[in-house]
């Protein structure tokens, strides 16, 4: 993505210029402040806004899985039939098998697979986005806030998922969690200033997904926090 002058989204400008690549097969983070442009970055990359004059984001069409912040589950269709929504859209035979497979490590009961999403509370529809997600096995996945709505000890094994079913992906993560970043990324990227630009931060050693416990990784996630609070000021 290369946006020489930024963009500007209502007339005011959002993000300052970018130059951003993502490594291939590597899980990126991104964090910054509410408001510093974040979503507004993973849409562009998803190719879902358009690009501004003299920039330009290379098409991902076809090769790109993307969660949304909301869960954007179709009411009328059922767990299952969400979780099969692409096949559907492809006019292919669903895998019914992977996708129960997938409800269940996500931690959905069976009788949950049958269920209108009005009647699961926001953490389980966000678990059925992120089936959905994960069952379109593409190989650039772009996330935004994919953990955010689910209780701690289900939002860890999530993440312990999602490190797992999407190892060897290229993935965008968007969170506000700098322990989920730093337990998940290859790489992290801090978005602050007005308007925003994108710096890097180290991770500590190892591959994802590091343990919560180790003590580099709670060091640098109160470095991170000490960073994250200079790009709010
Ligand atoms: N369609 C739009 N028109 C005008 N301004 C917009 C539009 N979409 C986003 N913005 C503005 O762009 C800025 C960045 O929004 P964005 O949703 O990307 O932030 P974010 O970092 O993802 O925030 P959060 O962490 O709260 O989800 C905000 O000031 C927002 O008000």
């Amino acid at each position: 993505m290369h946006l020489p002058e930024g963009l500007s989204l209502g007339g005011q400008p959002v993000l300052g210029p970018t130059d951003l690549s993502l490594e291939g097969g590597r899980v990126t983070a991104l964090l910054g402040p509410s408001g510093s442009g974040k979503s507004t970055l993973l849409r562009l990359a998803a190719g879902l806004l358009a690009v501004p004059a003299g920039g330009s984001v290379t098409k991902l069409a076809g090769r790109v899985a993307y969660m949304a912040q909301q869960d954007l589950l179709v009411p009328w269709r059922d767990v299952l039939g969400n979780v099969t929504m692409g096949a559907h859209l492809r006019g292919q035979a669903p895998d019914l098998a992977r996708a129960r497979a997938l409800l269940a490590e996500v931690g959905l009961a069976e009788a949950d697979a049958l269920k209108s999403p009005a009647q699961l509370s926001g953490g389980m529809r966000q678990r059925v986005a992120l089936a959905r997600t994960l069952m379109e096995d593409r190989p650039i996945v772009l996330m935004d806030e994919p953990f955010s709505a689910v209780d701690a000890p289900t939002r860890h094994r999530m993440q312990s998922l999602a490190a797992r079913l999407l190892a060897r992906r290229t993935v965008l993560l968007v969170t506000h969690d700098p322990l989920e970043a730093l337990r998940l990324a290859d790489r992290i990227l801090v978005l602050g200033g007005r308007p925003a630009t994108a710096s890097e931060v180290p991770v500590p050693a190892g591959a994802p997904p590091r343990a919560a416990g180790d003590p580099a990784l709670l060091a640098a996630q109160a470095a991170l926090l000490e960073r994250l609070a200079e790009a709010v000021s």
